[in-house]
């Protein structure tokens, strides 16, 4: 565990942090090159497949990939290096692995093809660098081939094939590793961004469909539970309630003591319609719905329970009551049309003395 946490550690120390996967990979890529550089000039000098002035260029690029990342980890130039190590690779890199590494028959074309990948990602968000970057690696080979056409004697030829091939097979193995692992983080990267996205889509949906006084559904969100409901043709039920005598309450005992009361029975209407797999939503004002997976009978016992957890509620200047209409949706009935019979049926509720409810 001890070990783990120090490797950890390290990592973070040399690359940064993880939320940021393009840093991340930028400076692992820059660490991984300075390592394959040097061990490139071990392999070129010891298996003679490079000549002298690619083998010093190549020692001397060490330090040089080691002070970018350094700028770039520590220095906060992030930027700025990316675009110097994206040209250096296309102006400096690719040129002189040409020339000092078999030209055409050596791996410089990994390289490149790498190259393009890698500058393509870094430099995403910086269009004019990344398109004369792109053009360059592309078009770089053009005048190279040309020099080796016209002189050959500038390009370092490997001894023989055998070295060629064992050559090429390590430079694609080890190229390949690194675009692994930037692809990997490109990736990586564009989950986290989409996970985000969809979270933050998914709270914007959640605080729309939700009344901030009582934090039950509201209109909104009733509008996508019915439609959800009427495609699914399951048997369902609306209940309408509205508090009795609401304004006088709020003329008496206020209206943040009205808002209490509000919420009081707002909580009761999210456990009911919780333990009845429904939803509660406050319509608007004193007037709530329940639409509840049951049909009309068994949606006015529900109703009845909510009157009676109700009473339970302490509320300080006592019991409040509320009347409700309760009506089934037909099949293929509308919104409207179920919220309008539920509505008739609570008018008679109130006209008929109020707290009771009606089917
Ligand atoms: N405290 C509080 N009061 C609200 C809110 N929204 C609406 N009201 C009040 O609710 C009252 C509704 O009054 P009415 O529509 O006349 O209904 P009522 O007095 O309940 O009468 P009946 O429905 O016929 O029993 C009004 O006084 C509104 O100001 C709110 O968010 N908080």
């Amino acid at each position: 565990m001890k070990k783990k946490i120090s490797i950890k550690k390290i990592l973070s120390w040399l690359l940064g942090s993880k939320s940021l996967p393009f840093q991340y990979t930028h400076h692992f890529v820059l660490l991984v090159c300075a390592a394959v550089y040097t061990f490139s000039v071990c392999f070129n000098i010891a298996l003679g497949v490079s000549d002298d002035f690619n083998i010093y260029l190549q020692m001397g690029l060490v330090p040089a990939i080691i002070w970018i990342w350094y700028q770039s980890r520590w220095k906060g130039n992030f930027h700025k290096m990316a675009i110097i190590f994206a040209y250096f690779l296309s102006l400096v890199s690719i040129p002189t692995n040409w020339l000092g590494n078999g030209g055409s028959s050596g791996p410089t074309y990994l390289m490149g093809m790498a190259s393009l990948i890698y500058l393509s990602i870094l430099l995403r968000d910086i269009s004019l660098y990344r398109r004369l970057g792109q053009a360059l690696i592309v078009l770089i080979p053009i005048p190279l081939v040309y020099i080796e056409y016209l002189y050959p004697e500038l390009i370092f030829s490997y001894p023989d094939d055998t070295l060629r091939q064992i050559d090429l097979t390590v430079s694609f193995i080890l190229i390949g590793f690194i675009v692994i692992i930037i692809m990997e983080n490109y990736f990586k990267r564009f989950q986290l961004e989409r996970e985000k996205a969809e979270y933050l889509t998914e709270q914007l949906r959640f605080l729309s469909e939700q009344d901030p006084l009582t934090s039950l559904y509201n209109r909104r969100g009733l509008d996508r539970y019915f439609e959800e409901k009427a495609n699914s043709h399951a048997l369902f039920s609306m209940v309408i309630l509205d508090l009795d005598n609401f304004k006088h309450l709020n003329d008496q005992r206020g209206h943040s003591y009205g808002d209490e009361v509000l919420c009081s029975l707002s909580g009761v209407l999210k456990d009911r319609a919780i333990k009845d797999k429904g939803i509660a939503v406050r319509l608007g004002g004193e007037e709530f719905v329940l639409l509840l997976p049951l049909n009309a009978e068994d949606a006015v016992e529900s109703t009845k329970k909510v009157v009676a957890a109700f009473s339970r509620e302490k509320l300080a200047h006592g019991f409040v009551t509320f009347s409700a209409g309760v009506a089934q949706a037909e099949p293929e009935e509308s919104q409207e049309s179920l919220l309008k019979r539920a509505d008739a049926l609570l008018y008679k509720a109130k006209k008929s003395g109020r707290a009771c409810i009606l089917m």
